[in-house]
């Protein structure tokens, strides 16, 4: 029989189990695929919400984007398939569920995501959604950046098309001003998430509403708590910078002391 290139998946193919999360438009549950019993996570989204939300380019953006990449620190996107009503994401199933519920200060979680983020940015691919939701962790606990919903291939620097929705907490100045950005946009993501691992909470949490986090962000206004380190406040200034240009390379991210001086215990 002749070779084909990917297997035309069917929902028949996968027992479901338990649901393991759903975001704005996903429901996603554990699965494991009938033939080989390959544990896998399955995103099962309606094609009305799709087309409610004119997600739809943003969707095919998503599963074309992700299913190119090969990464240790990025989830897999395997293949895809739909019915009459549904769309269905064939995703690596990362065991140790969200980052987001181990907001432990954990140096290595920002080294892996910078060097995933090096490897996308070789790529020539924005994130745009760098928040914790949105970082897995795998068996071993290794950082897994999912969901590139919001993600860009871009050789020229991007404006933003579709509205934003959700939380503007991670979001550099130049993208909630709809201006141009390019691949440091992720890298203003890195330092908010730095921030909020080692104080609990994002730099510019929505104190009183979306206008005050919108004018803190614009503003750079971050204050560190007393117990934040000189080296930690030192790099998080270095990635919270205003202008795109002038935030750290990830590079330079990997040898800071604040990264550096933990790396052996991790190795
Ligand atoms: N591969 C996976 N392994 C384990 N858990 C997962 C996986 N994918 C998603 N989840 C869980 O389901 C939740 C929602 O998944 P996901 O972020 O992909 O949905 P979404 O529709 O993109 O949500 P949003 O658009 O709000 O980010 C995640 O926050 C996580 O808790
Ligand atoms: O009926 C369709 O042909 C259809 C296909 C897909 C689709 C199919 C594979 C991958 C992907 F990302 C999206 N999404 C939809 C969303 C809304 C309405 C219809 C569709
Ligand atoms: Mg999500």
């Amino acid at each position: 029989p002749t070779q084909q290139p990917y297997k035309q998946w069917t929902l028949n193919d996968f027992e479901i189990g338990r649901e393991l999360g759903h975001g704005n438009f996903g429901h996603v549950y554990l699965a494991r695929e009938k033939q080989s019993g390959y544990i896998i996570a399955l995103k099962v989204l309606y094609k009305s919400e799709i087309m409610a939300g004119h997600v739809e380019r943003q969707l095919r953006r998503e599963v074309e984007i992700q299913s190119s990449l090969r990464h240790p620190n990025i989830l897999r996107l395997y293949g895809y398939f739909h019915d009459e009503t549904r769309v269905f994401l064939i995703i690596e199933f990362a065991s140790k569920g969200e980052l987001y519920k181990e907001l432990q200060t954990k140096k290595t979680y920002v080294a892996q995501l910078a060097n995933a983020l090096l490897y996308l940015h070789h790529k020539r691919v924005i994130h745009r959604d760098i928040k914790p939701e949105n970082l897995l962790l795998g068996l071993n606990g290794e950082l897994k950046i999912a969901d590139f919903g919001w993600s860009v291939k871009t050789d020229v620097q991007e404006s933003r098309r579709s509205t934003l929705c959700g939380t503007l907490d991670y979001l550099p100045p130049e993208m909630i001003e709809g201006k141009n950005h390019d691949v440091n946009a992720d890298i203003w993501s890195l330092g908010v998430l730095l921030y909020e691992m080692i104080c609990g909470k994002p730099p510019f949490e929505d104190a009183d509403g979306k206008m005050e986090t919108y004018q803190r962000i614009i503003h750079v206004d971050v204050t560190y708590p007393d117990f934040v380190s000189k080296e930690a406040r030192d790099l998080i200034q270095k990635l919270l910078q205003y202008k795109s240009s002038r935030r750290i390379p990830l590079r330079e991210v990997l040898e800071h002391p604040f990264i550096k001086r933990y790396q052996h215990l991790s190795n």
